[in-house]
């Protein structure tokens, strides 16, 4: 018998519903049992539907993708019980893929202890000339050391540059949604950004630089965290640096010089007791020793961890030692950075 089109279509209806039904099962079986996971290292974390960004409604920490990742992944820890993720960085070239809408973004690893990750075009060319030309407006002072004297060894000579501040209300009227971009690379919930210190942007001169030091410091008990209290610049009691993670972002080319570096970025032990020991800190003699050199570009953010998370994961745990990091001298031109210190308790 020649089979109408009726036939076929009721065959195929029958049989390719069943089939669907089969490979429904499959793909379900896949993902529950967290296979594509454990296979790949590149995983795309870009998927959280937009709805579920800004207003960190309780069923955004359940999304599919989310609780596939924390059953597979480990040490990739969720916000759900009060959990704080801590992105591991995996192999160096690693990377994970972002969708923006409109453009994929990689988050590349660079080192591994500390983890530091870079993410070319995290601005667009506009984005980081708005941010430069609203940073004028507002007009940039002599940068001070945040708890001079705790993180940094040089009491102002080795930080040459400018700085002014921006809250997060005003940076997302300028750059569109950039809060909400911070929070897909940190994968925090979006409080930690909106309560992470305002974004800090600095302009470096020719010869600017800012000698080799630690973001953060190990915390102290009953100290309010920087950024959650208002202090008099420097008075180094009033509060303590949290920052667990930073990301920074470049806000243009720079001609020659200006690089970020990572003295001691994966070192040995003993490499890291003999850098400590010696304090080889004045980059302007230094820098081209270290062992991560990151060359600025315009729109790329680096980012990377200060601290390690407590034991339950909840809260602020020990610096990291090898998160030492500084700029080189600008040679030619200048350099324009922002800054994002996101802040944790302990
Ligand atoms: O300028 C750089 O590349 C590093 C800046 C920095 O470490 C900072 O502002 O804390
Ligand atoms: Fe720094």
């Amino acid at each position: 018998m020649i089979p109408s089109s009726k036939n076929i279509r009721l065959f195929t209806n029958k049989y390719c519903s069943s089939a669907n039904n089969v490979l429904r099962i499959v793909i379900y079986l896949l993902i529950y049992s967290g296979i594509p996971y454990s296979l790949s290292t590149n995983h795309d974390y870009g998927g959280y539907p937009d709805s579920c960004d800004l207003n960190e409604q309780p069923e955004c920490t359940q999304t599919k993708s989310v609780d596939d990742k924390s059953k597979t992944v480990s040490n990739i820890m969720k916000k759900t019980d009060g959990h704080i993720a801590w992105i591991e960085p995996g192999e160096i070239g690693d990377e994970n893929t972002f969708n923006f809408g409109d453009r994929i973004l990689r988050r590349v690893t660079r080192a591994k202890d500390p983890p530091v990750y870079v993410i070319h075009d995290f601005l667009k060319e506009d984005e980081a000339d708005k941010l430069r030309k609203h940073a004028l407006k507002l007009k940039l002072e002599p940068s001070t050391s945040h708890a001079e004297g705790i993180t940094f060894p040089y009491k102002g000579f080795g930080r040459k540059s400018k700085t002014t501040w921006i809250h997060y209300t005003d940076y997302d009227k300028i750059v569109k949604k950039l809060s909400r971009r911070f929070k897909r690379l940190t994968e925090l919930p979006m409080k930690y950004i909106q309560k992470a210190e305002l974004l800090q942007v600095a302009q470096y001169e020719k010869h600017g630089h800012y000698y080799t030091h630690t973001d953060s410091h190990n915390t102290v008990a009953n100290r309010p965290c920087c950024g959650r209290v208002e202090c008099e610049e420097n008075s180094k009691f009033c509060c303590q640096l949290c920052r667990y993670i930073t990301v920074m972002v470049y806000l243009n080319d720079v001609i020659e010089g200006g690089e970020t570096v990572f003295p001691v970025a994966d070192a040995s032990d003993e490499t890291l007791k003999k850098y400590q020991k010696e304090k080889p800190f004045d980059l302007s003699k230094h820098c081209y020793n270290s062992s991560l050199i990151i060359t600025p570009s315009k729109g790329m953010a680096v980012m990377w961890y200060n601290h390690k998370l407590n034991p339950t994961f909840s809260g602020l745990g020990d610096l990291i030692e090898r998160s030492y990091h500084g700029g080189c001298d600008v040679k030619y031109g200048e350099k324009w950075i922002a800054n994002l210190w996101v802040v944790v308790d302990p």
